[in-house]
C-alpha cells in the first residue's frame, strides 16, 4: 500500500491539528494529526481513508492502490458509509449499492482539540439526489473522534413529520496484510446468513480463518470483535448494530470488482457493524447512533 499523502497543498489550516489539504491527483480531504496518528478524511463519501500510528510499520485501515484520487467517487478502502441503505435498494435497481452518501460530498460542521484528543464532525451535502430518497428533516452526521483510538459515530436523526426506515453499515476495509494469516475472534457464537447459502443461518466456524469468497452477515451484535492479522491486531468496539458484515471477495470477484483487480485483495479484510438485518425504523423526534471504535496494536 503506496501513501497517496506525501505530495500535498494546504488550502487550510483550521488548528494544529487539522487542515484542509489536497493533493495532485485532486483528492481533497481533512488531514489529522494527534499525538500518536495521522489520518485523512476525504471531501467526496466523509470517508476516513489513512489511519497511521506513528510508531507503526504501515497503516490501520486499507486504501487501494488502484484508487481514482479524484472527489468524484467513492474509494475502494476506508471506511465507506451506507446509509440509508445496505447493499442493493430493497425496491430499485436503478441506484448504487450501499446508498448515497458514500459517493457525494461532505462538509466539515465543526472540530475541536482538547487534551490532545481531536473531534471533527461532518455531514453530507444535501443535493438533488439526497432529496430524491431521504424525506425532508432527515439528518445523518458523522463524529470521528482521535484520541489513542479512532472512533467513528453515525447518527442517523428524524425530524420529519413521518416515520424513517434505513440501514445503515460502516464498512471499515482493514489492512491485514495477508488475509490467509488473519484470524477473526468474537464471532463463533453467531449465526450468518450468505447469498452463497441461500440466505439461509448457517454456524460461524470456531476458528474464523479466510480460504475463500466470504460474505456474511452476522445475525449478533457483539461489542467487541478482533482481528489477529501479520500487519497489527486491531479490536473493534461497536454498539447501535444489530448485524456484523465480513467481506473479502477473494481472487476472482476482485478481478471483477473496480479497484480490487490484481492482488490487493489479500491485504484487505471488512468487518462492517450495522443496522441491516431488520432494517431500523425512526420515529418522528428519534435518533440513532451507529458506533465502531477502533484500537490498533503492533
Ligand atoms: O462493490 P461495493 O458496492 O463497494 O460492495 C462491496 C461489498 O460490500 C459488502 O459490504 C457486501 O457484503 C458485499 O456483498 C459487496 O460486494
Amino acid at each position: 500500500m503506496k501513501n497517496p499523502f506525501l505530495k500535498f497543498d494546504i488550502l487550510d489550516q483550521l488548528s494544529d491539528q487539522v487542515s484542509y489539504r489536497v493533493i495532485p491527483e485532486g483528492m481533497h480531504y481533512w488531514w489529522v494529526e494527534t499525538n500518536e496518528y495521522t489520518a485523512a478524511i476525504t471531501l467526496c463519501g466523509g470517508q476516513l481513508v489513512w489511519f497511521e500510528h506513528k510508531n507503526h510499520k504501515a497503516p490501520a485501515i486499507f486504501l487501494s492502490d488502484k484508487s481514482h484520487l479524484n472527489d468524484k467517487k467513492s474509494l475502494r478502502g476506508g471506511t465507506p458509509i451506507c446509509w440509508p441503505w445496505f447493499n442493493k435498494h430493497p425496491s430499485r435497481d436503478d441506484v448504487p449499492n450501499h446508498g448515497l452518501v458514500r459517493s457525494i460530498h461532505w462538509q466539515l460542521l465543526s472540530h475541536q482539540c482538547d487534551n490532545g484528543v481531536v473531534e471533527l464532525t461532518l455531514s453530507p451535502v444535501i443535493d438533488q439526489a439526497y432529496k430524491n430518497y431521504v424525506p425532508e428533516g432527515v439528518t445523518v452526521t458523522q463524529t470521528l473522534t482521535f484520541s489513542d483510538s479512532v472512533e467513528i459515530e453515525l447518527v442517523s436523526e428524524n425530524k420529519s413529520k413521518q416515520n424513517f426506515e434505513f440501514s445503515a453499515a460502516l464498512h471499515t476495509y482493514f489492512n491485514v496484510g495477508d488475509i490467509r494469516e488473519t484470524e477473526v475472534r468474537g464471532l463463533a457464537q453467531s449465526q450468518y446468513i450468505a447469498l452463497k447459502n441461500d440466505w439461509q443461518p448457517e454456524d460461524t466456524p470456531k476458528v474464523y480463518k479466510f480460504r475463500e469468497e466470504t460474505d456474511r452477515i452476522h445475525l449478533d451484535k457483539p461489542e467487541l470483535v478482533r482481528i489477529y492479522s501479520p500487519v497489527q491486531n486491531y479490536e473493534l468496539y461497536q454498539s447501535g448494530h444489530n448485524s456484523v458484515v465480513v467481506w473479502n471477495p477473494w481472487q476472482a470477484l476482485a478481478q471483477n470488482t473496480p479497484g480490487l483487480e490484481g492482488d490487493c485483495w489479500q491485504e484487505m479484510l471488512c468487518i462492517e457493524p450495522g443496522a441491516i438485518k431488520p432494517t431500523l425504523v425512526l420515529k418522528p423526534n428519534q435518533s440513532h447512533a451507529l458506533v465502531q471504535k477502533i484500537v490498533v496494536s503492533n
